[in-house]
């Protein structure tokens, strides 16, 4: 491979020296410069495959720096050296594009091992994992436009990032963004649903376990922690892990160390964390059900992911693009969506959001006859398709009134949840999924309208 070039912008000799040593020793060429004038002069005489800066230069901040690369070379890895104690800041630099940073003192094996991954990223044309074709971030709304710019930055950097958003808001696909367009991305993305694992398996699943560990344990077996050693861990619906496993986490995470059930011996892991929830971390938190340790380890960079019915001018888009989907999977032509159906879908609330309107327009594509999609086919709630606007999701406050509009409403719902439930043969899991709602909501609506 060819030599390496790294830029050291840093105002103390005794650093420049210490830096300019350790990457030498990794093969590294290097060239330094004291302040930030110097530094421009530097990327504008040569081409880096990587630059360490001081936060804190003579004449300026090294997040000046981390923006002007950005624009000006924005291929180039640039990672920040903060001061103790100047969290803040070094925050404020990853989400300014930053890859990572590093504190003083330095640590130097953390160095080289944040050089290691920086000099993957700077590598040209490493391609995404080629079995997977990536899937767009879709959506010109203003909302969506800042996510992709913030994602395209978060994926350079190795911050833990929280996704906050309701229930099928797109943070798995955000998260899968993220990696595929950072440095990881020839390694795997492995996503694992938190609520979906038996506490007692939650450990051997993390950190795998050894043949013999436990009673069924018949072979050595890794965990997600080694299935994603060099990538990525997404931690759906973090607030539902258990207190014990989030201490045993933290750990893991701190020490980028894991040990397997019935080994006793820990080995290394490199694995970035992203984490979601559709819940509130930090009410969780308040309430004592989550460590503020590990949240406060999770959440370095909050993402919010934003409901559709605050971005309607995105449905046209989105409907569109899962039209094609659709029919791409079934090897057909895409069906059209009348002006009216457009309509109709841009005036309901989509609690589900963009998995709801997937689902929605799913199903009108199997029981549509013609070749467009009509208000009809979509089998939205009556009141909306009314034009009435409900409040929120909670449609079933509808049942308790006594206006003729509230009693056909429930009917409507009462329908709509029994079709779901005999297609699914009565697995509310799926039901809930396909009307696009989460299963507490079914089962609550479920009580309400008195469905046994
Ligand atoms: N902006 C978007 N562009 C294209 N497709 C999207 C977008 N947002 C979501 N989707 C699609 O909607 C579906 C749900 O997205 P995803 O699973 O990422 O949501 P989620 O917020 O992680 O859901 P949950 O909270 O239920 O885990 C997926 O099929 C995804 O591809």
């Amino acid at each position: 491979m060819s030599i390496r070039h790294v830029l050291i912008v840093d105002d103390e000799p005794d650093i420049r020296e210490l830096l300019e040593i350790t990457l030498g020793r990794m093969g590294l060429e290097t060239r330094s410069a004291g302040d930030l004038k110097e530094a421009t002069t530097r990327l504008r005489e040569g081409s880096f495959d990587l630059c360490l800066t001081d936060l804190r230069l003579p004449d300026g901040s090294g997040i000046q720096l981390v923006d002007f690369i950005q624009r000006q070379h924005p291929d180039l890895p640039v990672a920040v050296i903060s001061a103790h104690g100047t969290m803040e800041t070094a925050i404020a630099a990853l989400k300014a594009g930053a890859f990572d940073f590093v504190a003083k003192p330095l640590d130097l094996e953390r160095l080289r091992a944040l050089v290691g991954s920086a000099l993957r990223l700077s590598q040209d044309g490493a391609p995404a994992q080629p079995e997977r074709r990536r899937q767009p971030l879709l959506g010109d709304s203003p909302a969506m436009q800042n996510i992709r710019e913030t994602v395209a930055k978060l994926a350079r950097s190795q911050a833990p990032v929280y996704i906050h958003g309701e229930s099928g808001t797109g943070k798995e696909l955000i998260a899968r963004q993220i990696h595929d367009l950072g440095p990881r991305r020839t390694a795997p993305f492995v996503p694992v649903n938190c609520g979906a694992i038996p506490p007692e398996l939650m450990e051997s699943e993390f950190f795998g376990h050894l043949k013999g560990s436990f009673t069924g344990a018949s072979a050595d077996r890794p965990g997600l922690f080694q299935a994603a050693d060099g990538g990525t861990l997404f931690l759906d619906e973090v607030a539902d892990l258990p207190l014990a496993m989030q201490v045993k986490l933290l750990r893991a995470i701190q020490e980028r160390k894991i040990r397997p059930v019935g080994a006793s011996q820990e080995i290394p892991v490199d694995v970035r964390i992203l984490s979601a929830t559709h819940k509130n971390l930090a009410a969780e938190v308040a309430g004592n059900r989550f460590r503020q340790d590990l949240y406060f380890r999770l959440n370095v960079i909050e993402l919010q992911a934003p409901p559709l019915r605050d971005r309607v001018d995105d449905i046209p888009l989105l409907a569109a693009h899962l039209l094609e989907r659709i029919a791409a999977r079934w090897g057909q032509t895409p069906l059209a969506l009348a002006d009216d159906a457009l309509q109709a879908l841009q005036r309901h609330t989509f609690p589900g959001n963009v998995r709801e309107l997937e689902n929605i327009l799913e199903r009108a594509a199997t029981l549509c006859e013609g070749r467009t999609l009509h208000t009809t086919d979509l089998h939205l709630p009556a009141a909306t398709v009314a034009g009435i606007p409900l409040a929120g999701d909670d449609l079933t406050t509808a049942a308790t009134g006594d206006s003729a509009l509230d009693v056909h409403l429930a009917n409507q719902q009462r329908e709509a949840i029994r079709r779901a439930l005999e297609q699914t043969r009565w697995n509310k899991t799926q039901a809930a999924e396909l009307l696009g709602i989460s299963f507490r909501q079914l089962r609550y609506r479920l009580k309400k309208l008195g469905i046994e």
